[in-house]
């Protein structure tokens, strides 16, 4: 492809961002311009991908992009959005990431009207194994959607969603992460209590992980069958379900998404 794309932000889900474009090679390092506040963040980058251009300046990465990925912190929205507005025309489209932000809210903030596309990522778009749920506003055309998709396919799947299912999506792909990681470590955790090197546990857990979510993906079977497989009568695995069950692991999980999504439809209302 041959547009230019901006990063304003450079942090956690930036960089994940910026990693998987130029991994899955959608577009080379030299048409990718980021810019962050934050001196550090943006050496770390120059360092990790030689050849995209880095500045702390946002005007400089607008200019010269064509779709601008606004990668900032949802309090920082409606300040950087009032600063490039000025420099945004029908030439640029506008990703935001940002958990909260409706694109209704940041059309306002651009107090004009601009191309944008709401998008929902997570940080496994490092690796190429993101999900990444997008919507658009009117003024982004069928030729324009079709331009953004395989930018998006570069971080892993994506999804067209409607925007009333944003706060879900957070829960289930965007924050996920975060709750797979915490297994892997308990796993990896309980594994070392019974003697196993940390290396090989973090291993054995991980790539059971990926295994099991392989199988979800690739079987179509349900995962309650795939978990019955695994469960031999009387045997050892069904002790362990057994002892998760008693500590409510699903309903504790089930939960801890609802008050995820409810947490994003507070950062909604500001
Ligand atoms: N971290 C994650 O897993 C995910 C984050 N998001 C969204 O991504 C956005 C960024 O989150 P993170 O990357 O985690 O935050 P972060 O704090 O790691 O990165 C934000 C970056 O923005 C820079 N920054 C702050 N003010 C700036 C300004 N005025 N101009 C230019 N750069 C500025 C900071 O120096 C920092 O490097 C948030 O809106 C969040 O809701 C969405 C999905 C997943
Ligand atoms: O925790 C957050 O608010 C962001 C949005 C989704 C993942 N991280």
């Amino acid at each position: 492809m041959n547009k230019k794309i901006g990063f304003i932000g450079t942090g956690n889900m930036g960089s994940a961002m910026i990693g998987g474009l130029i991994s899955r090679g959608t577009v080379k390092a030299e048409a990718i311009l980021v810019s962050d506040r934050n001196g550090d963040s943006l050496s770390g980058a120059e360092t990790r991908w030689p050849g995209i251009s880095c500045s702390t300046d946002n005007s400089s990465t607008v200019k010269g992009a064509d779709i601008i990925i606004l990668a900032v912190k949802p309090h920082i929205y409606k300040a950087v959005i009032e600063e490039i507005a000025p420099l945004v025309d029908e030439s640029k489209i506008i990703v935001t990431i940002a958990a909260g932000v409706t694109i209704s809210q940041a059309e306002t903030m651009f107090g004009k009207d601009v191309k944008i596309v709401r998008t929902m990522p997570n940080t496994p778009a490092l690796v190429g194994e993101g999900v990444t749920a997008y919507c658009c506003n009117s003024h982004v055309s069928e030729s324009e959607e079709r331009e953004i998709i395989p930018v998006l396919e570069s971080f892993g799947i994506v999804e067209k969603i409607g925007e009333e299912y944003f706060h879900s999506v957070i829960a289930v792909s965007g924050s996920s992460p975060a709750y797979v990681f915490l297994f892997i470590e308990a796993m990896a955790d309980a594994a070392v209590l019974q003697g196993l090197p940390r290396a090989q546990a973090y291993r054995m857990a991980s790539q059971a992980v990926l295994g099991a979510a392989k199988m979800v993906r690739e079987t179509g079977t349900h995962p309650g069958e795939l978990k019955d497989a695994v469960c031999s009568p009387g045997g050892t695995t069904i002790e362990a379900v057994r002892t998760l069950e008693k500590g409510a692991f699903r309903s504790t999980v089930i939960e801890a998404m609802n008050n995820c999504a409810l947490k994003s439809k507070e950062m909604t209302k500001g």
